[in-house]
């Protein structure tokens, strides 16, 4: 399984996760959380990063033309749609983008089965939450364009392997504190999800 540690804030978090074999880094552009990282922050961040690194940008209640801008500003490679938007929204941005479903049923999990998306559980306050999904409504589903995200941590993630997700995505699992990583936590959780 691809894993990305989202919620990333600082250069010493973002290298531990890649050199512990993390595929990808999360950066919340979303004021109002808690792991917002501004944008020349974040671009210092991923100026450190080697290569072959995915930069993923987190949205919510922006524009195309904003998402575009800071993605190309910041060196950040795919942007995360968090909120709900019409399909040719995504056309809009003109660049790389991710779909999120934040699921409240098993429904909601058998939408958009032709693309790669991120399947998250629904809060209110949009990401981050800790909140776990129903791992049972995956059973017997194709989740090879899946990429799974939340409530996961180092003791439940390696439960997932008979699914056969695409990936897997982690923020307040392997936290210390809001915006910033457990480093044991980190490796940890990336080593379980990759056995
Ligand atoms: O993490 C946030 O604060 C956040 C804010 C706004 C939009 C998305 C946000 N995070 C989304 C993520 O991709 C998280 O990694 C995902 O929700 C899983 O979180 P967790 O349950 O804490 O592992």
């Amino acid at each position: 399984m691809r894993v990305k540690i989202c919620g990333i804030t600082n250069i010493e978090d973002a290298l531990l996760a890649i050199n512990a074999g993390a595929d990808a880094l999360g950066f919340v552009f979303y004021p109002e959380s808690p792991r917002y990282i501004a944008p020349e922050n974040a671009k210092a961040v991923i100026a450190a990063l080697p290569p072959f690194v995915e930069k993923v940008a987190l949205f919510v209640n922006e524009t195309p033309d904003v998402i575009r801008s800071v993605c190309l500003s910041t060196g950040c490679t795919l942007a995360q749609i968090h909120f709900d938007v019409q399909d040719d929204f995504f056309s809009d941005v003109h660049f790389p983008t991710l779909r999120v479903i934040r699921a409240q049923k098993k429904e909601d999990i058998l939408t958009y089965t032709d693309e790669y998306r991120l399947i998250d559980a629904y809060c209110e306050a949009y990401g981050g939450s800790g909140k776990r999904l129903n791992i049972e409504w995956f059973e017997g589903i194709d989740c090879s364009k899946i990429i799974l995200a939340g409530g996961l941590d180092p003791e439940n993630v390696a439960s997932l392997k008979p699914y056969g997700f695409y990936g897997v995505d982690v923020s307040s699992g392997v936290e210390a504190s809001y915006g910033k990583k457990d480093h044991k936590l980190v490796e940890t959780f990336i080593q379980k999800a990759k056995v």
